[in-house]
């Protein structure tokens, strides 16, 4: 775990101590866009663009996800990094599952991220959609990336599926923002928590968020109402790592999931929806939390369970809008 600072890897770890033993993201650094005006940096285009993925990472399982479900995957390839993440960040490896990078053979990401800026100053983190003409980072912002797969290659694909419709843009964005500060970034607060207080907080607003989002989904199938959004595919990628890692290594442990009758129905069948089941790769998933994160779990010990059938029939066609 480090970052580049001036083009040069640093190995540290999340410093806290500034700020009460919180844990704080920084913003993403490459921000770009895909667009087909005359003259755009990045023209849309079949086999130009490349997605570098952690299997383990919930940010860029959302990418992965929109990739599926665009019908991007003859356009884009995908490297998949080593899950250890140790002290000199993401790697590629031979490791089961894992690509290594397609493209230049690196070891590791931040050499990715070198390329594209010698003297970058960056943390090195997944998903990054790269452009192999310019040889640079388009974007390493899932919530930028998912919108540009949603879109930006429509003409190409001629996918017209929308996972963020014009007319409830204003829904989405709105629950996005409560999901994203208090469920997906809220179970990385508890986790990498350092003070008690900080912990206690971040799952305190964890879990009033997903006992609202209970009885929210008992009178509606998705998220915003009765089809599937960007919201859903964005809450989906921390719901299926829960049970798995965020209740026992990040220590959000009131509740399970599958505690959540209407949370967990919801949550299978997203994970049965045509494609979605291919993305998820839990052997990836646990390995990086419990192996990668040495000061929470130092014995680098993996757990075998939980065991739990997300193939079983999730009922939520059954729910009664209100
Ligand atoms: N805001 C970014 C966050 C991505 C992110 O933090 N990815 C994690 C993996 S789950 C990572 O690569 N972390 C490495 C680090 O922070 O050094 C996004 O949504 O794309």
């Amino acid at each position: 775990m480090g970052l580049l600072v001036d083009g040069i890897w640093q190995d540290k770890w999340y410093d806290t101590s500034e700020n009460g033993g919180k844990f704080e993201r920084q913003a993403s650094k490459f921000r770009g866009t895909i667009g087909g005006e005359a003259g755009a940096e990045h023209p849309p285009e079949s086999g130009r663009y490349h997605l570098y993925v952690a299997y383990a990472c919930p940010w860029a399982h959302r990418a992965l996800i929109l990739r599926q479900l665009k019908g991007l995957t003859e356009h884009i390839d995908v490297s998949v990094v080593n899950p250890d993440m140790l002290g000199d960040g993401w790697s590629f490896s031979d490791y089961p599952g894992s690509t290594g990078d397609k493209l230049y053979h690196y070891d590791y990401l931040h050499q990715l991220y070198t390329k594209a800026k010698h003297d970058v100053t960056t943390r090195v983190t997944v998903p990054v959609l790269w452009d192999k003409q310019t040889q640079s980072i388009v974007n390493n912002e899932s919530a930028d990336i998912i919108r540009i797969f949603n879109s930006d290659f429509n003409a190409l694909t001629g996918d017209k599926q929308d996972f963020y419709p014009a007319a409830l843009r204003e829904e989405i964005d709105d629950i996005n923002n409560t999901v994203y500060h208090a469920i997906n970034n809220g179970v990385y607060k508890a986790g990498f928590a350092t003070t008690q207080s900080a912990y206690e907080e971040a799952v305190e607003v964890l879990f009033e968020a997903l006992d609202s989002l209970e009885t929210r989904l008992s009178t509606q199938r998705y998220l915003v109402g009765h089809q599937i959004t960007e919201a859903d595919w964005r809450l989906f990628t921390t719901l299926i790592r829960f049970d798995a890692v965020y209740h026992g290594h990040f220590k959000c442990n009131i509740r399970q999931i599958a505690d959540y009758p209407n949370v967990y129905g919801y949550m299978k069948e997203l994970y049965q929806y045509p494609g979605v089941a291919s993305t998820v790769k839990f052997d990836h998933i646990k390995r990086h939390y419990y192996y990668s994160h040495t000061m929470i779990n130092p014995t680098q010990v993996v757990p075998v369970g939980p065991k739990q059938d997300l193939m079983t029939p999730h009922n939520r066609e059954k729910i009664k809008y209100v």
